[in-house]
């Protein structure tokens, strides 16, 4: 069986493009705060990857790099300044969060302004995942959605899904549901093999570098990589493509398959909060 490779770069090339004619009429440009604390070269390179990606697109970003020891305190009143700021149109907090700060994330992310929430993680755009349409949703679950939606339709399909997070199994078990997809959640990569060989689409991101091989795999099926495991500066995933090659219908590897569609659906967030923001406030 051929298997086909998604590249999550190419599609958000496509997105990438889309939006730069968008933003290329708009005045003034849409800017995104991305606040990060402390030095995590692994969240550094995401926060710079955003950035190239704003700047592609014409938009601006503004990335502040906070101190490791920044108290809560520090760090609400930062996003409260961002977010009565009507020149930024985005904000998000890069994750992790450092230290003590890490058992503050949901008082973080609730302090954010809805409408400037373009992770899609305040719990009020969580929640509206449970209503129709949802307003602000995760990046990583609407990039999963992009490329479910092109392999099948997800009506009756068995979804299964390894891991358990708040910015994507979470969100993309309910997104699947409201289009009818079968969906089985295996919080932990504990006893997931028999469930997975019957998945029709398989995304596993709790998992051991290359884990998954082509016997975990019903053939044909989709699988997404939503791992991400650094070894010797180098990623890789949970999947390993050399044996599932040949077995699954469709490969989303890492490097190059969610993570680029990620940042590619991140700009998208900006924009739907743009026009939120100002087409909105022109209505009045
Ligand atoms: N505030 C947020 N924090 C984090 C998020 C998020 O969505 N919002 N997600 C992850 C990290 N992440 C974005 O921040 C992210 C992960 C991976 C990639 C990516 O493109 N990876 C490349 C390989 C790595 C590289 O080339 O540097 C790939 O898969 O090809 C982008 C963003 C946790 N934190």
């Amino acid at each position: 069986m051929d298997t086909v490779i998604v590249k999550g770069s190419e599609m958000a090339s496509v997105i990438k493009a889309k939006l730069k004619e968008e933003v290329n009429d708009l005045f003034p440009k849409p800017q995104l705060a991305i606040l990060l604390v402390g030095d995590d070269e692994e969240s550094r390179r995401y926060v710079r990857l955003k950035e190239k990606a704003v700047d592609e697109i014409g938009g601006q970003c503004r990335a502040i790099n906070l101190p490791e020891n920044t108290t809560l305190v520090e760090l609400l009143g930062q996003i409260r300044e961002l977010n009565a700021d009507p020149h930024t149109h985005g904000i998000l907090v890069q994750l992790p969060l450092p230290g003590p700060l890490a058992t503050e994330q949901e008082t973080v992310l609730s302090s954010l302004s809805v409408v400037k929430d373009v992770d899609g993680f305040h719990p009020f755009n969580r929640g509206k995942l449970f209503s129709t349409p949802p307003f602000l949703v995760s990046c990583a679950a609407l990039a999963c959605m992009d490329i479910i939606t092109m392999y099948r339709n997800p009506r009756g399909l068995l979804t299964v899904l390894v891991g358990d997070s708040f910015d994507l199994v979470q969100p993309l078990a309910l997104l699947l549901m409201a289009r009818g997809s079968r969906v089985c959640i295996i919080p932990e990569a504990h006893e997931w093999e028999e469930v997975a060989a019957r998945a029709d689409v398989l995304v596993v991101e709790k998992g051991r570098p290359l884990m998954v091989k082509a016997d975990h795999l019903k053939p044909g099926a989709l699988v997404i990589d939503a791992g991400f495991h650094w070894e010797a500066g180098r990623v890789c995933g949970n999947v390993d493509p050399m044996s599932v090659t040949g077995k699954a219908g469709w490969l989303v590897p890492v490097p190059g398959g969610i993570g680029p569609l990620l940042i590619a659906k991140l700009l998208e967030n900006l924009l739907t909060a743009y026009r939120e923001q100002v087409f909105a406030a022109d209505d009045w």
